[in-house]
């Protein structure tokens, strides 16, 4: 649906940062170069250093310059950013940042709506929330919107009292906890595969899925992010986040309508209903690894100890392998098998459905093993589905061979997928928090990632596991073989 957002002044914390920069700026970019934007938005950019206006607006060119436009579009663009320096810690500054958003919001027209964005470090989202509250920002006279960026807490605890902070200020609805695999198309497309199929959702049950697997991985290292990493680790960083929720919309019973509160509730019964664990046994459903030095297309790369900002001893995983449980009745008896990490051999986001074996083989007296159906959802860095049946050969026997049926996202539609982050800003300007993740859903997560963490910290692990450029340890393989099954590692 084209939507045009509202009139608003997006107010982005932490505006001269990474995120702003590799990610925000490019996708308001897109948001604006494709129509959907609002004329009367502004932007104003907060954060410690003096810059000038025009400063800050070229930083938004540079960030945008690998759209290769016309460079008046640009120039248009930039005219709707403000810099405003501001020291978050100080609370005379919030009362100066209210009234330059008052006097932009006149000379924008933009119906004095708000969005503040947090793109800082997570200890100054609660502090913030508070003063925009106590500084007078939120008595605006239009809605304000309050998004905030991951890590949602480090555990169940410090997740529950930031909800409570910002909960101060913002009601549930006011705010849009971001989820960035949320908003990638093929994630999205999980839910219109299954709902909009009469083909796939009778099938969608321990009837006919053997397991279902999901692979995020990734070749870069922490690069420059030592620091935070070493302290997160792979469970932190992508389970308790983009992995669970990917679970959660392939495992969710149909919501009753596609509205925002009956979607979260589905995916929150799936949190509920997964099989607890417990230091006892988590060794038996996951594995952790952190890669070793090795060579990466050709080029030897150092181990993850010898980052920058990386203990020399560092006990945090880069690799988690493991095994979901959904007591339901729907998935009682089927594996969710996930693994993700960094440095492996290739850059790619995809799941795998793995249908049941037929109760008998007709074809086996002619030396055919039948291969298992696979439904593969290609989320990155192609999109697209992939059905593996089988079918007969090209020749005089009735032979039985493995085809692949393709849809590619990207030749069919011929249009270029949006980013993540620009789908995001799309749907939250325009009060669309459905891709959002809800308090409940971040609290049920942390619940459950919690225990393996309490199991890891109170055992070291042999570590170096794996060598960069490969798979991952040799565990991550052993855990599927233990079920009778192995990854499929489709290219
Ligand atoms: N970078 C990424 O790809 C991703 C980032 N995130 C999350 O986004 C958030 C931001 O990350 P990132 O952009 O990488 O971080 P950066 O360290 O690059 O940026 C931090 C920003 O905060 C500003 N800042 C720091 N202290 C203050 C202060 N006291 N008052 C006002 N502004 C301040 C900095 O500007 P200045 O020094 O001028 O004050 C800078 O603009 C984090 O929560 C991160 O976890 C999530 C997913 C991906
Ligand atoms: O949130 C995060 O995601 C990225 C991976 O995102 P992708 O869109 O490139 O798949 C990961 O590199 C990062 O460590 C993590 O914080």
């Amino acid at each position: 649906m084209t939507r045009n957002t509202p009139k608003a002044i997006i107010v982005i914390f932490g505006a001269t940062g990474d995120l702003a920069n590799r990610k925000l700026y490019p996708s308001l970019y897109r948001l604006y170069r494709n129509g959907k934007l609002s004329g009367n938005f502004a932007v104003v950019g907060v954060a410690r250093r003096p810059l000038t206006n025009e400063e800050f607006r070229n930083n938004v060119k540079d960030s945008i310059a690998v759209f290769k436009d016309d460079l008046i579009d640009h120039e248009e663009f930039a005219s709707h950013f403000h810099y405003n320096p501001f020291d978050a810690q100080h609370l005379s500054h919030y009362h100066d940042l209210d009234a330059f958003i008052t006097k932009l919001d006149k000379i924008h027209d933009a119906g004095g709506n708000r969005l503040f964005y947090m793109a800082m470090a997570p200890n100054f989202f609660g502090p913030i929330a508070a003063n925009l509250k106590s500084q007078g920002l939120t008595d605006n006279k239009g809605w304000s919107r309050l998004v905030i960026e991951k890590p949602f807490g480090r555990n169940f605890d410090t997740a529950q009292q930031l909800n409570e902070q910002i909960g101060q200020t913002f009601s549930e609805e006011q705010i849009y906890r971001i989820d960035h695999y949320l908003g990638k198309q093929m994630i999205q497309n999980i839910e219109i595969v299954r709902f909009a199929n009469a083909m796939f959702e009778p099938l969608w049950n321990n009837q006919y899925i053997a397991n279902v697997q999901i692979t995020s991985s990734e070749i870069l290292g922490v690069e420059e992010r030592g620091r935070y990493y070493d302290e997160s680790g792979a469970l932190r960083d992508m389970v308790q986040n983009h992995i669970l929720q990917m679970i959660s919309l392939l495992a969710m019973e149909p919501p009753a309508k596609l509205h925002p509160d009956e979607v979260r509730y589905e995916k929150a019964k799936v949190l509920r209903s997964l099989r607890p664990l417990d230091e006892s046994n988590v060794d038996q459903y996951f594995v952790r690894g952190q890669y070793g030095d090795g060579k990466m297309n050709g080029v030897q790369v150092d181990s993850y100890r010898s980052s920058n900002g990386v203990a020399e001893n560092s006990n945090t995983e880069t690799f988690v392998a493991g095994k979901f449980m959904i007591d339901n009745f729907r998935w009682a008896g089927v594996p969710f098998y996930i693994r993700t990490g960094k440095r492996m051999a290739k850059k790619s986001t995809e799941i795998v459905v793995q249908f049941k074996d037929l109760p008998i083989n007709l074809y086996k007296d002619k030396g055919n093993v039948i291969d298992p159906n696979l439904l593969v959802i290609r989320v990155q860095p192609d999109e697209g589905i992939t059905m593996h049946l089988n079918a007969k050969k090209t020749d005089y026997e009735t032979l039985s061979t493995p085809i692949t049926m393709h849809y590619d996202k990207s030749i069919a539609e011929e249009v270029e997928s949006p980013e993540a982050y620009e789908v995001l800003l799309n749907d939250c300007l325009n009060g669309d928090s459905t891709s959002f993740v809800h308090s409940e859903e971040v609290s049920l997560s942390w619940n459950f990632v919690d225990q393996i963490s309490k199991a890891w910290a109170a055992k070291k692990a042999d570590f170096p596991n794996y060598a960069s450029g490969t798979n991952g340890p040799k565990a991550a393989d052993e855990l599927l073989a233990a079920d009778g099954f192995h990854w499929w590692d489709i290219d």
